[in-house]
């Protein structure tokens, strides 16, 4: 199996390398394109990988193609592709944020060809990302399953209907980010406190991704990770001093609003 890949910057870094260091491929079964030909040529010399002269080449040359550019020149793309998908049919893989499996359909002129969206998030870098897939009318469950392999190495998988792309782009795909910028807060608020930077943010990972482990291991046993917050606070403690402060100044409502932003945002990409 061939994988090509039209785009080769920071996603399709994380799924090239993930693939091949799981051995799903080797590095010898992957095609790159990139306009930035620097971009698909670093790619290419660390996997192993082929650097192709158009996206064209790729889909003349790969069994399943992932589309790896941003969403404003996916359509484009797309539109340019469509003889070249027609008379190939490889399962095509969109990780566009917004674009719909319909919207992705017209672009290649209704060719009924294997389309299937998938909504990867950051963290496939290291190998702990997680995927939602969603295949379009054509696409078997074959392909399907090969789409889900490539992702399983990556991370984990989760197959979800279209209709919830967006909620899942914002608590999964988008959701590293509002992590992020949680244990940097907290990083700033240990500065404020005395602490080096760099000594409280490993210390604030850890606590979250400890507390990212509680939620999902509990969860097993029905406990919620509201129970898990009043596990934390002891009465008249430090821990509920902080809550009240923190929701005083509105986080709750605040992380929902930006997951509503991110669901707005992303119908919006969609056009
Ligand atoms: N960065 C993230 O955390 C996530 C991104 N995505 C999606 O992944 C896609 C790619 O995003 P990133 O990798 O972050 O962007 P990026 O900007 O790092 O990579 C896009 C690459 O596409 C190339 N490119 C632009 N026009 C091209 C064309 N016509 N033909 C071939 N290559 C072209 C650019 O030179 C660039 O290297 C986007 O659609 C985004 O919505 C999805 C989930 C997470
Ligand atoms: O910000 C974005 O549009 C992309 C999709 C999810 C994460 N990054």
């Amino acid at each position: 199996m061939t994988i090509g890949f039209v785009g080769a910057g920071t996603m399709a870094g994380a799924i090239v390398r993930g693939i091949t260091g799981a051995g799903v491929v080797p590095g010898g079964d992957v095609l790159l394109y990139d306009v930035a030909t620097d971009a698909a040529r670093r790619l290419a010399d660390d996997v192993g990988a082929t650097v192709a002269r158009s996206a064209e080449e790729v889909v003349r040359g790969s069994d399943v193609v992932v589309l790896a550019v941003k969403p404003q020149v996916l359509p484009a793309v797309l539109t340019d592709l469509a003889g070249a998908v027609t008379e190939r049919r490889p399962v095509l893989v969109s990780i566009a944020a917004g674009i719909t499996l319909a919207a992705l359909e017209e672009h290649l002129g209704g060719a009924d060809v294997p389309v299937v969206r998938v909504m990867p998030n950051v963290n496939a870098m290291i190998g702990a990302g997680m995927a939602a897939v969603s295949g379009n009318a054509a696409a078997s469950a074959a392909d399907v399953a090969r789409v889900v392999e490539m992702f399983d190495a990556v991370g984990g998988t989760v197959e979800i209907a279209e209709k919830d792309f967006a909620t899942y782009t914002a608590i999964a795909g988008s959701s590293p980010a509002f992590v992020f910028t949680f244990v940097d807060a907290l990083a700033r608020g240990a500065v404020r406190g005395g602490m080096p930077k760099a000594l409280a943010t490993r210390i604030a990972a850890q606590a979250v991704l400890g507390s990212a482990r509680m939620v999902l291991e509990r969860a097993e046993a029905g406990v919620s990770p509201a129970d898990l917050v009043d596990m934390v606070c002891s009465p008249g403690g430090t821990t509920i001093a902080g809550i009240v402060e923190m929701e005083e100044a509105g986080f709750s409502p605040a992380v929902v609003r930006g997951v509503q932003a991110v669901i707005d945002r992303d119908r919006e990409l969609g056009g």
